[in-house]
């Protein structure tokens, strides 16, 4: 069994509630955590992790609270914080056999795990490098393999994918694919494309409360009946249109201009089709976007 039940969780710093009377069950696969900046997605992560303790309510592992479970808990987890920073005057490899050690794995089971994770992570070629002269993107792949040292049965990670390449993203997608089933792996983010393909549930937190848990198909049949494409060529109407509606993308043609719309009614104008949702409109229509895209 591998199962996590999160019991009206509520962390309030000075008087606001960072997170809220959350609940929650969670077992083994990827969860996407989404929502917009200081939603409480990190807050959230702190405490799976025990970085920090909730203000009221409680974790369980598999029935026992995570409290009482202390060390045997922590040795389960593993978890890339947001401001992760290796050390940077350490070698790649370096660092990962300094931080196995920590962990408790010994010398030989180090060497095999640490080669083994900048194979995973695509860093064994320069594992000899200094984390220093690391970019941004390599810095946070350094973090995932830390991560995942003990082969935790609990991942934590607080935006993996900030600061990675397409090509980067790509490979980590891969890499979520190679972690056991049998692992619980949270990921937060707010790219909806970093989570489509690879989160079983999906998990929306606005204002640290709770706001929906589902798979992608459930999320969209949700979301039927609230997208719609409307074509007009009139500027004024265009900016009605943006000014009254979440406008999900704007795509300028030459024959005439399509807004991708999201609303619960069916809006007032001419050229309005309604229209299949995609898995990025559902950000839209739950979190406000400040501009349309122009596509
Ligand atoms: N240590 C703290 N002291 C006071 N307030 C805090 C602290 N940590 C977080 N907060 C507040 O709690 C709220 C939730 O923050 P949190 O960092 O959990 O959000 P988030 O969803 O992770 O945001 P982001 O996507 O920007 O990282 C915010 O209003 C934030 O300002």
């Amino acid at each position: 069994m591998n199962k996590l039940e999160i019991i009206k969780l509520t962390k309030t710093y000075k008087h606001k509630n960072a997170n809220e009377d959350i609940n929650l069950t969670l077992e083994s696969g990827v969860y996407g955590l989404l929502g917009p900046n200081g939603a409480g997605k990190s807050t959230f992560m702190k405490q799976l992790a025990t970085i920090t303790n909730p203000s009221s309510g409680k974790i369980l592992y598999n029935g026992k609270d995570i409290k009482t479970l202390d060390d045997k808990y922590r040795s389960m987890i593993g978890y890339l914080p947001q401001d992760f920073d290796a050390y940077k005057n350490f070698k790649a490899e370096e660092f990962l056999m300094y931080l196995a050690a920590l962990k408790g794995l010994n010398k030989n089971e180090a060497k095999k795990r640490v080669e083994e994770l900048l194979k995973l992570v695509g860093l064994y070629e320069v594992k000899n490098k200094l984390i220093s002269k690391f970019s941004g993107g390599m810095k946070r792949r350094v973090g995932i393999a830390q991560a995942l040292l003990n082969n935790p049965k609990i991942l934590i990670l607080d935006e993996p994918t900030a600061g990675l390449d397409p090509q980067e993203r790509a490979r980590f997608r891969n890499l979520l694919s190679n972690i056991g089933t049998e692992t619980i792996v949270i990921l937060s983010t707010h790219i909806i494309s970093d989570i489509e393909s690879v989160a079983k549930e999906t998990i929306m937190i606005k204002d640290g409360k709770l706001l929906l848990k589902g798979t992608h198909k459930e999320i969209l049949e949700d979301m039927k009946g609230k997208v719609y494409t409307i074509k007009t060529n009139d500027e004024c109407e265009i900016g009605d249109i943006q000014r009254n509606y979440k406008v999900a993308s704007i795509n300028r043609g030459v024959e005439n201009t399509q807004l991708r719309v999201i609303s619960e009614v069916l809006p007032k104008y001419e050229n309005t089709t309604q229209t299949e949702p995609r898995f990025e409109d559902v950000y839209m229509f739950y979190f406000e976007l400040e501009d349309a895209r122009e596509v």
